[in-house]
């Protein structure tokens, strides 16, 4: 192909070089968005600025569709799509939650609406966005032991602990499980094993965002913080930007407001914390490239040398 030496030619390479360094492939097309969509207009939200899109090093992701100035929200989801422990109130495990004791946790009664409403598959309101969720998670309790153990020993140590905080919320929670038998035609060890548990537990602790606490006497004295946030979760984490995340009292929507310009067809990142690779490990099931906040965990013998 001869490329021509025009000024039209070369908007036509810069653009063509700007979407190369996004990388970024629409997936906006696929029917488990189109439905999303769909469920997200039906309450109240339709997305001016982002759409759903794959890319390299990120994986899924949102992609600007035009620019975004600085201070600008980037997006703003009406109360009505967030998936919180007041959703599981008002649902048919309400009951069975508010005369469990001791109070069952609200990570516990979040857990178990996924949980539940994965199984019930085509009848759940909540398909849309339970079709989107990863099937599969990358966070060390998920990762087999021969793999923990070739992470540094520090690492280590927090993998297991992890693992072992995990199978105890599955052991302390079996009883709470059984209770809800009169709701299920299956027997509830199958529909609420340790590795449905798994994914629900990686579900919100990869995807959850901060609310503000709230105090219910039917749960447990846990901080009750956590919200899903259906598309809202497709935003990858960058250490380098700089955003304002929170649930807006007036407009009832969770908003964020980006601190950083953002081109067209550019990835939009927001950031999660400033972690460190262990705790974005830990928390998230990856790493972050050229992360400012890395640092180096020494174990104590180390210390010991490093002081004489
Ligand atoms: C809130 S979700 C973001 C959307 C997610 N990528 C998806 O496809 O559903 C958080 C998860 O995205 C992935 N993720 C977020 N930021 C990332 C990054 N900078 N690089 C690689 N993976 C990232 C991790 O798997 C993390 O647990």
């Amino acid at each position: 192909m001869k490329m021509g030496r025009g000024r039209t030619s070369r908007i036509r390479r810069r653009k063509l070089f700007r979407s190369s360094v996004s990388g970024g492939v629409s997936e906006s097309y696929k029917p488990e968005f189109i439905e999303l969509k769909k469920w997200l207009k039906d309450r109240k939200f339709e997305d001016t600025n982002l759409i759903p899109a794959c890319f390299p090093g990120t994986g899924r992701g949102l992609m600007s569709k035009t620019s975004l100035r600085e201070g600008q929200v980037i997006i703003s989801l009406p109360e009505s799509c967030l998936l919180t422990t007041d959703t599981v109130i008002r649902s048919y495990l309400g009951a069975y939650i508010a005369k469990w004791h001791p109070p069952p946790s609200p990570l516990l009664a979040l857990c178990t609406f996924l949980v539940s409403e994965k199984h019930a598959g085509d009848q759940s309101l909540w398909k849309p966005y339970l079709e989107i969720l990863p099937k599969a998670y990358t966070c060390p309790v998920c990762l087999e032991p021969e793999v923990v153990n070739l992470f540094p020993k520090p690492l280590k140590a927090k993998a297991e602990e992890q693992r072992t905080r995990v199978q105890e919320f599955f052991s302390s929670s079996r009883d709470f499980f059984s209770s809800l038998q009169p709701l299920f035609a299956e027997a509830v060890e199958s529909i609420f094993s340790y590795r449905a548990l798994l994914w629900a537990w990686c579900t919100v602790n990869t995807r959850a965002v901060y609310v503000k606490p709230r105090q219910r006497r039917c749960f447990s004295a846990e901080p009750d913080t956590c919200a899903l946030a259906p598309y809202l979760d497709l935003l990858n984490h960058s250490p380098r930007v700089q955003v304002e995340a929170a649930f807006n009292e007036e407009t009832r929507c969770y908003e964020i407001r980006t601190a950083s310009r953002c081109r067209k067809r550019e990835e939009v990142f927001i950031c999660y914390g400033p972690h460190d690779n262990q705790r974005l490990l830990l928390d998230y099931g990856f790493v972050s490239v050229h992360n400012p906040h890395a640092c180096v965990y020494v174990s104590e013998g180390w210390k010991q040398l490093c002081s004489y």
